[in-house]
């Protein structure tokens, strides 16, 4: 007889070390289109993004991390009442295998990849990382990523990942680039209030995805998953 262990690493285990993962509020989610309420009058979602500041591109381990080095930008609207966020961050979630990358789903239906732009409340907090454990601390807006054309501002991006192929690398630069281009055309949304979907696994996000889908090439697609340190989607 042939001892068998199984190791469980991932989502099971975080709850051992992260006890919010066993939570009310986690995410991601499936987003199930029947059972969505139409948005009634919220009022619109309005973002501004400074354009040229210096950027640094991070590799934390698992795909690419975009920091936005304290440069002013505004998240408000739409769910997030009166309060002012600010874009702190923006990374992406690719798969292993083409279409199964994307952290939500819509109607069990699984992406490429997914973006988020996460942003912290700064009219009520004094940091990212305050703002980060409270209930309204963050707003994280998702962006399906699916198989079609070239994204030219993604490419800023992605033409700099063969520079941060180890966990802790970072390339600043400061190449002008709008995060507002990084948003569907049309800007419907599903919104729930949800948790960071990696350990911590904090319930301090409001979740904002997109419902269209952004196009990005399949050469984009294949240098994420190259450029990609321990292979997997975290
Ligand atoms: N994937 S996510 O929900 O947007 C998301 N997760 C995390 C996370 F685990 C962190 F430790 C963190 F400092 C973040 F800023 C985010 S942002
Ligand atoms: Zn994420």
């Amino acid at each position: 007889l042939v001892p068998v262990v199984i190791l469980i690493v991932g989502p099971a285990t975080w709850v051992e070390k992260f006890p919010e993962a066993r939570g009310t509020r986690q995410s991601p989610v499936d987003i199930v289109t029947s059972r969505a309420s139409s948005g009634g009058s919220a009022p619109p979602l309005v973002w501004r993004y400074s354009v040229n500041h210096p950027r640094s591109v991070v590799n934390p381990g698992y795909c690419w991390r975009v920091d936005e080095n304290g440069y002013d930008s505004e998240l408000r609207g739409g769910p997030l009442g009166s309060d002012v966020y600010k874009l702190q961050q923006w990374h992406c979630h690719w798969g292993s295998v083409n279409g199964e990358g994307s952290e939500h789903t819509v109607d069990g239906r699984a992406f490429s990849g997914e973006l988020h732009l996460v942003h912290w409340n700064t009219s009520k907090y004094n940091s990212f990382t305050e703002a980060a454990g409270q209930p309204d601390g963050l707003a994280v807006l998702g962006v399906l990523l699916m198989v079609g054309s070239k994204h030219d501002e993604l490419d800023k991006v992605v033409r700099l990942l063969p520079y941060i192929q180890h966990k802790g690398d970072k390339v600043t630069f400061s190449e002008p680039l709008n995060p507002a281009n990084l948003l569907p055309k049309r800007i419907a949304y599903w919104t729930y209030p949800g948790s960071l979907t990696t350990p911590p696994c904090t319930e301090s996000v409001t979740w904002i995805l997109f419902k269209e889908p952004v196009q990005v090439s399949a050469e984009q697609v294949r240098l994420n998953l190259c450029y990609y340190v321990n292979g997997k989607n975290v």
